[in-house]
């Protein structure tokens, strides 16, 4: 059966709509669920999209980590459920401690929008298994406080635990600690990234194609799982 994907609006989302059209394109169901219900019924992994929810007031994902869809969010994420954080969703997981570290002001200051060189460091996650590691891939970013920092003994471990998922390439666009562009949790089902996969799938915008590696990677995950 194709799998189910939910993909989470919170109030001040923004790519909610990208990223369920990425899931389509890519030939999975999607299904759009609004922060307020705890009901994942029916839904096989959870995107967070991308955004600007509760206005980034506070810190940005500060205040969306306590919808009431979260509270099922992260019972589901720690019995194993494929979750994937874009961006604002990454900053929901730090913020909601299901990922390690936070996210603050760029160092330049200003708002960044490019396309951005990564290197795909980890592929034991459910969101990267098709990728191959070291693979460079060229994917959209577009944020204000995209820099990635944690404490020194953090960084330490997910350095050593290969929890260190995607390093920008060429140029560090935010200050990010070590490069990190993106994370998981030990379990590899938890996966936080600041660039857009859902925005490059599809040839008419590229320039790249290469988001669609994650929605590939989380089809055979479910479909390994399902067997
Ligand atoms: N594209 C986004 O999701 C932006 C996230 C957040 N509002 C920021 O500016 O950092």
């Amino acid at each position: 059966m194709t799998p189910t994907i939910g993909i989470v609006t919170f109030p001040g989302s923004l790519d909610d709509h990208d990223a369920l059209r990425a899931v389509e394109v890519c030939g999975l169901n999607a299904k759009p669920i609004w922060h307020g219900s705890d009901d994942l019924d029916g839904v096989d992994a959870v995107i967070l999209p991308g955004g600007f929810s509760y206005g980034d007031y506070l810190r940005c994902g500060a205040i969306a980590r306590f919808s009431p869809v979260m509270g099922e969010i992260i019972r589901r994420a720690e019995q194993g459920m494929p979750v994937l954080g874009i961006c604002n969703g990454f900053q929901v997981l730090c913020e909601a401690h299901l990922l390690p570290g936070a996210l603050i002001r760029n160092d330049v200051r200003t708002f960044v929008c490019r396309d951005q060189l990564l290197r795909v460091e980890s592929v034991d996650t459910v969101w990267t298994n098709d990728f191959t590691e070291g693979q460079e891939i060229s994917i959209v970013l577009k944020n204000g406080e995209g820099n990635y920092q944690a404490d020194a003994e953090t960084i330490r471990r997910l350095e050593g635990e290969n929890q260190i998922v995607f390093r920008y390439l060429q140029q560090n666009p935010n200050g990010s600690v070590n490069d990190i562009a993106g994370v998981t949790n030990q379990r590899g089902n938890v996966v936080g990234l600041m660039p857009h996969p859902e925005h490059n799938v599809e040839e008419l915008v590229g320039p790249s194609l290469d988001g669609r590696g994650f929605f590939t990677s989380v089809t055979r995950f479910l479909e390994r799982v399902s067997a």
